[in-house]
């Protein structure tokens, strides 16, 4: 496995699974301190890698494992000739199993262990090793205090396995939370570094197995995935022969008065992602602009119910939700839509409605939520989804019976079986008007070329989210149309189109 945290669809863990790996390692015959060990000595590899001429760190110890991980860092940075101090938020006497023998080790190599004080002089690199997978609860006093510090320090940080204060399980920092540079993780990726407050947290992410037998850690089960070129599905080439009727026709249905822009979006989004045929069902007011805009999208003004259902019943999949608003026009479509036996994208109003009551979801549907569309559909608040993502994923997977993707910061993706998938890539730049109607009408394009709805909207966030961070890492302003060619140039170079 790389030590770094590369496009590879990596296997993630809840803190109760890395620990039950840990234990079966160690009844597999690998001693815990050698696996600690392995894992100071990662550590300390990925240290000196990317800050080579430092000569000095500070390591802040809590007292579990975790710490035992800092003090044997600690010593091997002292061996190296480093500057290298212990700051022991608890008294190193209380350290009991492999982590005191990991001081013993440090003692024995030379390094300065003090105790840490609020007014403690902070050198070199800092290394958090305060909090591991240990931590329930807020973040308690003096360690929360330390954090603190650590942050405030304008020193750069290593933090090891995990940054203290984040939620291994769901990527929340319970109360404060280390802000790292780096993160050396160890044995399995844990799901709460790659979403919620992780990445304002995690830094750069290094990966070490500690040489963990394959065959163990393949043999449990893992909470999730995390989407990668290697595990989102592929569309298949397309014959020579191939003709539009084989790639699905696709109806956005929105764009109440004033939002034509939204559908229209979603519309061209599906389009450019390969959908055979598009249709637009909107305001007859935003026809003649729609058609001047794409006229490959076949772009009607509908006005009941009945019009829809009509051009229903020659498609294959819809996209619901983009600018339909929430008066009475979007409420008649969207019961309409309702009625209907095709896959279907909620979007948006779409939610906003369902979360009323206004219709329920048919069979086949993929929801796409941001946080707050989420709570009202949880009927909780959005402080209740961003503590727990991935629970709040999965709620609303099993209360609609649909795939769902959970926007925002790592991107969560959950079907009523449990499946679940995680993707870290993104962009702040990406939050802006349009991308959710882009992304909805991306995930529409791809269920019309035959993809299931879970695999889909994994390949959809997926590219959505690479596209907007290649566009943002040339500095450009994000406007949503701008990802039409990045995604097609991506699908080109994940799946090409010819064999
Ligand atoms: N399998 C692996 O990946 C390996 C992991 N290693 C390292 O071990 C830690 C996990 O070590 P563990 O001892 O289980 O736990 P921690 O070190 O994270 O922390 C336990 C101590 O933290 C205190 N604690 C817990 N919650 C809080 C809180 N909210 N506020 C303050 N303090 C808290 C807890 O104190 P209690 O009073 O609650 O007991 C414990 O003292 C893992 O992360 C890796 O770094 C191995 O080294 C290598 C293999
Ligand atoms: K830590």
């Amino acid at each position: 496995m790389p030590d770094s945290h590369d496009d590879l669809p990596i296997p993630l863990y809840s803190a109760a699974q890395v620990r039950e790996l840990d234990a079966r390692l160690i009844a597999a015959g690998t001693p815990g301190f050698e696996l600690m060990q392995r894992a100071g000595h990662a550590a300390w590899r990925a240290l000196r890698r990317r800050w080579p001429d430092a000569g000095a760190l500070t390591v802040l110890a809590g007292r579990g494992n975790n710490a035992g991980d800092g003090y044997l860092v600690a010593a091997l940075a002292k061996r190296a000739g480093w500057l290298a101090r212990v700051l022991a938020v608890c008294n190193p006497a209380q350290l009991q199993g492999d982590a005191a023998k990991a001081c013993d080790e440090a003692r024995q190599a030379g390094v300065e262990i003090q105790p840490w004080r609020e007014c403690a002089r902070l050198e070199g690199v800092l290394v958090d090793a305060l909090l591991g997978t240990g931590l329930s609860g807020e973040v308690r006093e003096p360690y929360a205090q330390a954090i603190r510090q650590l942050n405030a320090s304008g020193l750069p940080v290593m933090a090891v396995d995990i940054p203290s204060g984040l939620s291994a399980d769901t990527g929340r920092a319970l109360g404060v939370a280390v802000r790292a540079e780096l993160t050396v993780t160890f044995i399995g990726l844990k799901l709460g570094l790659l979403t919620g407050d992780a990445p304002d947290c995690v830094g750069a992410l290094a990966f070490a197995d500690l040489q963990a037998d394959p065959q163990i850690v393949a043999g449990l089960p893992a909470e999730a995935v995390r989407l990668a070129a290697g595990n989102v599905a592929r569309l298949a080439p397309r014959p020579r022969s191939a003709h539009k009727g084989r790639y699905g026709h696709l109806l956005v249905v929105g764009g109440d008065r004033g939002l034509g822009g939204a559908a229209l979006l979603s519309a061209e989004s599906a389009l450019r992602s390969g959908a055979g045929l598009v249709s637009l069902a909107t305001r007859s007011e935003h026809v003649p602009a729609a058609l001047a805009r794409r006229a490959e999208v076949m772009s009607v003004g509908v006005s009941s119910a009945n019009q829809l259902l009509a051009l229903m019943e020659r498609v294959d999949v819809l996209v619901v939700g983009p600018g339909l608003g929430q008066a009475a026009w979007g409420r008649s479509l969207l019961s309409a839509a309702a009625r209907g036996a095709r896959a279907q994208i909620w979007d948006a109003d779409a939610l906003n409605l369902l979360s009323v009551g206004a219709a329920s979801v048919p069979a086949n549907t993929v929801l796409t939520p941001h946080p707050g569309e989420a709570a009202r559909l949880l009927g909780c608040d959005i402080s209740a989804v961003q503590a727990d993502r991935p629970a709040a994923v999965r709620a609303l997977a099993r209360k609609y019976a649909a795939v769902a993707i959970l926007k925002g910061a790592g991107s969560l993706i959950a079907d009523p079986d449990g499946r679940l998938a995680v993707c870290d890539h993104g962009h702040p730049a990406m939050a802006g008007a349009g991308l959710g109607d882009v992304l909805a009408g991306l995930v529409g394009g791809l269920l019309a070329q035959g993809l299931p709805p879970f695999e889909a909207a994994c390949l959809a966030v997926w590219l959505h989210a690479r596209a907007g961070e290649r566009l943002a890492v040339q500095g450009r302003g994000l406007a949503a149309g701008d990802l039409f060619p990045v995604v097609r140039q991506l699908l080109e170079e994940h799946a090409p189109c010819l064999n």
